[in-house]
């Protein structure tokens, strides 16, 4: 399955960076940031309305290709210009053609939150994520263990990074809760057949607890997309394609967002 060759890649590619950076060292320039932040990410959630998290994906294992060629700085203004409430960044470079570096070149741009997407498997990525300037990164229930979660949640917590713990059926999200999840991320993309289906997100919603942020990911391109997710009490939406190949991408968030009214 795909997120067996993410894992196995990544972990690799993990190894590869601990001989160039030891994560001691890493750890130690971390260490001399403020690590005392009011949790941005969460800020941007807790809002009345829906927050629309807005995506940078170059490529993807479904689509493939999907804009190579961009200028990150450029993009990230246009969408906080566009009113974004927060900038997801797909890092992984193998299959999504992302960087760190596209990370801080956002971080670098603009004020709002940014989230680290990436298929966290190593305390190590988490401490990169910081010094490059996120606000919250990505823990996929799938791929960690019950101890990772908890472990992962706590550094996570200690550098001031908010976590997205993403499940795709009820025992993952009763394993984010027991974690201590403050925000479930429902994704609704099957990454078995790559299939997207909303009912996945509406089948969940009841499991997720009132008072933990709920984000329903992939698959959103239109109006009525929104309509039926916001009829949900979702606190927020993540869109990548969409907004990656919207040649305006104001004009594109503001027809979703009024898919809520
Ligand atoms: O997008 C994929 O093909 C994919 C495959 C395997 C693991 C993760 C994948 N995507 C990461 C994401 O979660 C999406 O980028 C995000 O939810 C936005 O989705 P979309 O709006 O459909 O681009």
């Amino acid at each position: 399955m795909i997120l067996d060759d993410l894992t196995n890649v990544t972990k690799a590619r993990v190894a590869r960076a601990k001989e160039q950076q030891p994560l001691a060292e890493l750890r130690s320039h971390v260490e001399e940031l403020d690590l005392t932040t009011d949790f941005p990410f969460e800020q941007a959630l807790r809002q009345p309305q829906l927050s629309f998290i807005c995506e940078i994906k170059r490529a993807s294992p479904s689509k493939g290709d999907i804009k190579t060629t961009i200028d990150v700085p450029q993009l990230a203004r246009d969408y906080a210009a566009a009113g974004a409430d927060a900038i997801s960044v797909l890092t992984e470079p193998d299959y999504f053609k992302g960087s760190l570096a596209d990370l801080e070149a956002v971080t670098q741009t603009v004020s709002l939150p940014v989230l680290r997407k990436d298929f966290t498997v190593d305390p190590y990525m988490i401490y990169a994520a910081k010094r490059a300037g996120a606000s919250a990164i990505l823990l996929i229930c799938a791929i960690l263990s019950d101890q990772e979660l908890r472990e992962f949640f706590a550094l996570a917590d200690h550098l001031s990074l908010s976590a997205i713990f993403e499940a795709h059926n009820a025992t993952e999200v009763q394993r984010a809760i027991a974690a201590g999840a403050r925000i479930i991320g429902i994704n609704n993309r099957n990454l078995k057949n790559f299939t997207v289906n909303f009912d996945n997100a509406k089948q969940l919603r009841e499991a997720v607890p009132a008072d933990t942020l709920m984000i329903a990911e992939s698959g959103v391109k239109t109006a009525a997309d929104i309509k039926e997710l916001s009829g949900l009490g979702v606190d927020g939406v993540l869109v990548g394609e969409t907004m990656m190949l919207a040649p305006d991408p104001k004009a594109k968030l503001q027809e979703l967002r009024d898919g809520e009214n």
